[in-house]
């Protein structure tokens, strides 16, 4: 059971250390290639949500987060012993939604580095935190697909 929340401590040290050092080794605005024309690490800081939406609104993205934390909290709880791999989603999202808090909490702005080229598209620059999250509402949505066929292929029978 606690082995998940281990998975979210994990996500958490990744994000805030990557970020620490980012911040530190790196001029804001700075770029570093890593693969031309696809893949570079970027400074950059983001105080909105994702695409840069709703900038500056701190007591709206606490709020949320708390509430997304506390939800996860609780289905993890509720379902951990039913699906590993949900139990892992969720520890994803967790570790995730903490990260970008403690950013939100400390720095007022989040730090962002990872910046992908994806078929000419410019795709918004990201990190850790983000990564875990996307991972994680993914393996959530693919764990639901899996078990709606399970219990369809019960009753089918
Ligand atoms: C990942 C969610 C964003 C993350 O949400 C969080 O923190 C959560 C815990 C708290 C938010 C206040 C509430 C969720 C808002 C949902 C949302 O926004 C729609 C998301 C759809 C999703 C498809 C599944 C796209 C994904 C995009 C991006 C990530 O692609 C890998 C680009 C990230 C860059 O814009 C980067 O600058 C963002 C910056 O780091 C701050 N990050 C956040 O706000």
């Amino acid at each position: 059971m606690y082995l998940y929340y281990i998975v979210a401590l994990v996500v958490i040290a990744l994000d805030q250390l990557t970020k620490w050092v980012v911040a530190q080794t790196m001029e804001l605005g700075e770029q570093i290639t890593v693969i031309g024309n696809f893949f570079y690490l970027t400074s950059h800081r983001n105080s909105g949500a994702a695409w840069g939406i709703l900038q500056g609104k701190m007591m709206f993205f606490y709020i949320v987060t708390v509430i997304v934390i506390a939800g996860i909290i609780y289905y993890m709880q509720k379902y951990a012993r039913e699906s590993k791999l949900l139990a892992v989603a969720l520890s994803l999202i967790l570790g995730g939604a903490i990260g970008n808090f403690i950013d939100r909490l400390f720095r007022k702005e989040v730090v962002d580095f990872f910046d992908f080229i994806i078929f000419g598209y410019d795709y918004p620059i990201f990190n850790i935190a983000d990564s875990a999250l996307v991972v994680g509402v993914i393996l959530v949505i693919i764990t639901t697909i899996m078990d709606e066929r399970k219990e369809k292929r019960q009753n089918d029978k």
